[in-house]
């Protein structure tokens, strides 16, 4: 059932991209109640959970002022309302009432279902609920910086949940998943010259639930152990979230499925995320040890979150797949791209994971192991060298008498995204090694030894 404003008279729906915002009415603020109950003229009112009001109805968004500089506190004095019959949510009487606010976070995360307004397309094509802010009514822009809720400290959890217009605790896996975004923190709560909240620090700002003054940021807790517990787990806590992280959150056996080269351009892609990486290889016949034939030599690398990938990165809005994967490996290797560049021919494979909404392009940068050498030795001086990427490794494409050691075991370490899929297919593609060689190093097990 589609959402529809309260005020009567108001055709707003809530339908994806038309602009309008819906504002749940602050049942649980008796002040602000009372200032909406002043401008909406309403005597008599009874209004459920229910009832929402629409961004028609208030005065500073007619004229298309940002949402981030307008506190909700200038909002609701602005507001004005053109029509004079203003019976709108008496419990009795009103039709709409079970219309309206079918989709509050409050359902959602009982349900576990993701939050589906605002929805407008960020700059990779995509705003999914969880790369985006858990406030209702937040319009800033989409690229902030996202916070996860402090999910290991259950007073201010409490605290976050109520800022936000949740009224009980839920579970606590559900708040795993969603985040706030910098439009809702004073500027106290960070460290200076830093995105990283401190610690006590609680949203207080462009909160439609929350009409307190914006100054009290901080949560009062006294409990310092349980601060300096949140402050010694980092990042994995409720650090900044960079907006493309969830990426990167662990994907599910099979998650990527092989895009058919036939339909790489069909529609259905177009609207994901888009990402492209690289496979820069060398032949190789130099025995290692004088014992065992490396096929060839590959690099994959070590990134800042543990697992092994191929350099490459998140493609631009309007920036061409195969610019991006050649910027990315500049930036993240410091490829000099006058003498290497990929070009559309080098396309390998793509994979797509619907669950991520994001379409992973592979290509391959073919160079002589004299040139592999000297990116080895520039990889050092990368921009992204010691943050983003932690080293350039080589594969070993061999395998021990013991028939685990060498390859076996490096397929058992973490890889990101598809990258151990894309491995195992530019090996066969690019005839690298047999299919039956493969089979054996996948299927190979300690047992063995
Ligand atoms: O080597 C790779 N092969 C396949 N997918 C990858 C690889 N590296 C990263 N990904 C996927 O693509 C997403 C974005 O890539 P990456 O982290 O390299 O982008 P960025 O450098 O622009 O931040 C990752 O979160 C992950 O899901």
């Amino acid at each position: 059932m589609v959402q529809t404003c309260s005020v009567p008279n108001c055709d707003s729906k809530l339908i994806k991209d038309n602009g309008i915002i819906f504002y749940r009415i602050p049942l649980h603020n008796s002040k602000s109640f009372e200032r909406w109950s002043k401008a909406l003229e309403i005597e008599n009112w009874t209004p459920t959970e229910n009832c929402v009001v629409c961004s028609k109805h208030f005065q500073k968004y007619s004229d298309q002022t940002s949402p981030s500089e307008v506190s909700f506190t200038d909002l609701l004095c602005g507001s004005v309302l053109n029509d004079s019959k203003r019976k709108i949510c008496s419990m009795n009487n009103n039709k709409r009432k079970s219309n309206n606010l079918d989709h509050t976070n409050t359902k959602r995360l009982q349900k576990g279902i993701k939050k589906t307004i605002p929805i407008t397309l960020n700059k990779y094509g995509t705003r999914n609920f969880e790369q985006g802010c858990f406030v209702q009514t937040c319009q800033a822009p989409k690229d902030l910086p996202l916070y996860r809720f402090p999910y290991n400290n259950k007073h201010l959890l409490h605290i976050w949940s109520k800022r936000i217009g949740l009224s009980t605790l839920y579970d606590l896996e559900l708040y795993l998943d969603i985040t706030i975004c910098k439009n809702h923190f004073h500027e106290d709560c960070y460290d200076k010259n830093s995105l990283q909240l401190k610690p006590n620090a609680i949203p207080s700002i462009n909160l439609i639930d929350y009409l307190g003054p914006p100054e009290n940021c901080f949560s009062t807790t006294t409990n310092s152990e349980e601060i300096s517990m949140m402050t010694s787990n980092g990042d994995h806590t409720w650090g900044w979230l960079g907006s493309t992280e969830q990426f990167g959150r662990i994907s599910e056996l099979n998650e990527f499925i092989e895009i058919p080269k036939s339909q790489l351009q069909d529609e259905k892609y177009a609207c994901f995320a888009q990402a492209a990486h690289c496979f820069i290889y060398a032949e190789n016949s130099k025995k290692v040890f004088n014992i065992y034939h490396p096929r060839a030599t590959i690099l994959m690398q070590l990134r800042y979150d543990g697992y092994f990938g191929f350099p490459g990165g998140l493609i631009d809005a309007n920036e061409d797949i195969v610019n991006a994967v050649n910027r990315e490996m500049a930036e993240e290797i410091n490829l000099n791209t006058d003498l290497h560049s990929v070009t559309n021919d080098d396309h390998v494979i793509s994979h797509w994971s619907e669950k991520k909404k994001l379409v992973l392009h592979f290509y391959k940068l073919k160079v002589t192991m004299a040139e592999l050498i000297e990116i080895e030795k520039r990889a050092l001086l990368a921009q992204d060298y010691g943050s983003e990427v932690l080293g350039t490794v080589r594969i070993p494409l061999y395998t021990l008498g013991d028939h685990y050691r060498g390859f076996p075991v490096f397929l058992k370490h973490n890889f990101i995204g598809c990258s151990r899929e894309q491995l195992i297919a530019a090996l066969s593609i690019l005839n690298i090694m047999k299919p039956e060689e493969i089979k054996l190093a996948l299927s190979a097990n300690s047992i063995n030894i």
